[in-house]
């Protein structure tokens, strides 16, 4: 069984707390969306009121239609709402927002007929000229509607936003076609309009219109709380059971496992109520059928055959109805399957979704976790921090095997040498000696040794001898790295201090690191290596990783946004600059939803070893490790931007890459995600608009680190985040 919420949302409800003894528990739906109309609503019967306490958690109010262009009707339903002590209200759908598709269907559509576009144009000119004066009436009229119900738009966004600030209390979803891209337009003005617009959630509704792809993805990125499905959703299949149709399955498939709910509106609950009734007179039967539809129940959630088939496969779900019990029930009242029939088969959906694996839920959790990047060379790791590097095998093995291929590579050089020394050289014998010396190995940077151990299998695997030296400076992770090279009877000299300043007369072949961060080079890996590389690399000696480069794309992502903002809240504790700082800073998080709007690009590079005069002459000023880069993307489509997403790639040695730009991923690697730095505040973006950024990276030793600074330029000119490393600096 999934963890699908399931809502329940009946046309018409006779009485409530019959539906909700019955439905709720029997068929599992997890609520009942229940019309909050104070005239003709489930609440009006006193019955009902008198227990509404008793089942409120079970109950999302559904504000009336009226509520759409009445403020005090809005206001009273909410305000009832509250009395009753319900938690979850969604605002209805305002009609207006399908203005433009139903245009389209009464007034374009039977203008254009059915001609191809050389005879269409032709037969609407002609249109044109006879019915000049009638379309110009029709224009003005279009006009007029549209500048009314544009007022309307406006008006309603105004009206949610101020009910919103207004009751505090309770979780408010606004409801909005998802096919419509005004309707998108709408949900951020209402957004905009409010005081705390992260709490504003959001419930699609889906009716017999398949959305765009492009509009799908950015409802996604708007992490919506609900879907509900509309009665015009579904189709009925030839053995007469309401099923989706396949894209519209697929749709829903996919914002479930986003882990939106689903509510399903039915025709009525009279069958229910009814049978209710029926099970009052027949005691002794309803036990048995209870039983059976339990069985039943169970049968056809665990079922994997597909229902949508046509039915065809669908046997458990007829035997259900076919069963002699049921028959009953079923000739009295007609089709009183129907709502069973549409929950069976949304549980069947989600049951139906790929398992997903461990690896992929344990990444799930940190889905929209703002974390502050680290900082190993500023702070000392802790323990637990290493155990979770260490459990990324995939990193290791690729470590392993750029190790090996450097080691065969320095080897063949020794030998070429070798060889071309014997013919030059005559007193060759001691030469040879020389060259059959073990290649002598670095691990800059080694914690716990998981790197050191790669070093050792790859030397084993190639059958090439080395020296090797383990290089850290954390004082606890020393005590570790020493405990377990000698349990392990290693041959590993170990090297305590840092890499920047070594004292040591030791020339090293090969040194290998790890101190990537999300974007590449934010853990300080260029300075860091340039002391290394400049005391301690033999000319011509190799450094694993050879390159990295970090790369961005302007993104859209609500969950990540609301994190910040709350994030910045919870920091800021009324100080204002702190507040600010939050959102100046860069984080890493795995984005929820990301919909990126443009191409991901290149944007730094550092190539290692670095080029030993440059970096003897900029050593103390880091000059040659600074980078200022202008970057723009054309706007796939309309969205907001929140700022940006920063990848990484490396080549470790030859062709053997880590990645985690989305279009190239390293499988099952899990040790970086990705970078974010915020805008301070969304962008509303028009598709084919220029987005243009600044990014540098500055910094040195004397100024207390090394920080990012980044700003938009199109289509909004932003300030400069991060000026002076105000807000973040990676201590140096
Ligand atoms: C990202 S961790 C990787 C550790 C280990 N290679 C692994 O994969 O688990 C980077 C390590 O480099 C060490 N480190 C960072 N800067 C250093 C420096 N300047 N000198 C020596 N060690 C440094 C840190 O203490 C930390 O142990």
């Amino acid at each position: 069984m999934t963890n699908l919420f399931l809502g329940y949302l009946p046309q018409t409800i006779q009485d409530l707390s019959l539906l909700l003894s019955s439905q709720v528990s029997r068929f599992q739906y997890n609520c009942i969306v229940t019309d909050l109309d104070l005239i003709e609503g489930p609440f009006t019967k006193t019955k009902n009121l008198e227990k509404s306490e008793s089942f409120c958690n079970y109950i999302i109010g559904l504000t009336s239609e009226n509520s759409t262009n009445n403020l005090k009707t809005l206001f009273s339903e909410l305000e009832f709402a509250n009395f009753l002590g319900i938690h979850h209200v969604i605002l209805r759908s305002p009609s207006f927002c399908n203005y433009d598709q139903e245009f389209e269907e009464s007034y374009v559509k039977p203008l254009l007929g059915n001609f191809d576009t050389k005879e269409q144009n032709q037969k609407s000119n002609e249109i044109n000229v006879e019915k000049k004066e009638e379309e110009k009436e029709e224009e003005k009229e279009k006009e007029k509607q549209k500048e009314k119900e544009q007022k309307e738009f406006v008006n309603y966004a105004r009206n949610i936003a101020k009910m919103f600030a207004k009751f505090t209390a309770l979780n408010i979803s606004l409801s909005v076609p998802i096919e419509d891209q005004r309707s998108w337009e709408f949900w951020l003005m209402v957004k905009s309009f409010s005081d705390s617009p992260l709490l504003l959630r959001l419930n699609l509704v889906l009716s017999d219109t398949l959305p765009k792809r492009k509009l799908t993805e950015l409802w996604k990125s708007c992490k919506p709380q609900y879907i509900t499905l509309a009665i015009s959703s579904f189709v009925t299949n030839k053995k007469g059971f309401s099923i989706l149709p396949k894209q519209f399955s697929s749709l829903i498939d996919e914002f479930i496992q986003e882990g939106c709910g689903i509510i399903i509106e039915c025709e009525n609950e009279v069958e229910d109520y009814q049978l209710q009734q029926l099970k009052q007179k027949q005691k002794q039967k309803q036990k048995q059928e209870t039983k059976q539809i339990n069985l039943n129940l169970n049968k056809i959630i665990s079922q994997t055959n597909s229902i949508q088939n046509n039915g065809e496969e669908n046997n458990n779900t007829l035997n259900y109805l076919n069963n002699d019990e049921d028959e009953n029930y079923s000739d009295q009242f007609g089709n009183f399957s129907e709502s069973l029939n549409k929950v069976l088969y949304l549980r069947h959906l989600g049951n139906k979704l790929p398992k997903i694996s461990k690896f992929k839920k344990s990444l799930q959790e940190f889905s929209d976790v703002l974390q502050d990047p680290l900082q190993p060379l500023q702070n000392n790791l802790s323990s637990y921090i290493y155990s979770v590097f260490e459990k990324d095998i995939t990193k290791y093995e690729v470590y392993e095997k750029a190790i090996y291929l450097a080691l065969i590579d320095l080897s063949k050089k020794r030998n070429e040498n070798k060889n071309e020394q014997k013919n030059e050289n005559d007193n060759e014998n001691e030469n040879v000696k020389n060259n059959d010396q073990p290649i002598n190995v670095a691990i800059a940077g080694a914690g716990r040794g998981p790197i050191v151990k790669r070093a050792i299998k790859a030397s084993m695997k190639s059958n090439i001898q080395i020296n090797l030296y383990a290089i850290e400076k954390n004082p606890s992770a020393l005590m570790v790295l020493r405990s377990i090279i000698w349990e392990n009877n290693q041959d590993v000299t170990v090297i305590a201090g840092d890499m920047r300043n070594l004292q040591i007369d030791i020339k090293f072949d090969l040194i290998i690191s790890e101190l990537l961060g999300s974007f590449g080079d934010n853990e300080l890996s260029p300075e860091c290596l340039d002391g290394v590389q400049l005391a301690c690399l033999k000319p011509n000696g190799i450094m694993i990783p050879q390159s990295y480069s970090s790369y961005l794309a302007p993104v859209s992502s609500f969950g990540t946004w609301i994190a910040l903002k709350q994030y910045s809240k919870s920091n800021g504790k009324n100080d204002d600059q702190k507040m600010k700082n939050c959102l100046e800073s860069s984080y890493v998080v795995r984005f929820g939803c990301p919909l990126l709007i443009g191409n991901i690009k290149k944007c730094f590079v550092f190539n290692h070893p670095q080029d030993s005069s440059i970096l003897r002459n900029n050593f103390q000023s880091n000059n040659h490790n600074q980078r200022f880069l202008k970057i723009n993307w054309i706007a796939k489509q309309d969205s907001v931007c929140h700022g940006l997403a920063g990848y990484f790639t490396t080549q470790l040695y030859r062709d053997v890459q880590l990645s985690i730009h989305p279009e190239s991923h390293t499988q099952k690697m899990a040790s970086w995600f990705p970078l974010y730095f915020p805008f301070s505040q969304p962008i509303k973006i028009k598709k084919g608009q220029i987005i243009e950024i600044y990014i540098w990276r500055i910094g040195n030793k004397k100024q207390g680190g090394v920080w990012y600074e980044w700003t938009m330029t199109k289509p909004l000119q932003l300030h400069i985040h991060n000026p002076n490393g105000r807000a973040s600096k990676i201590g140096l």
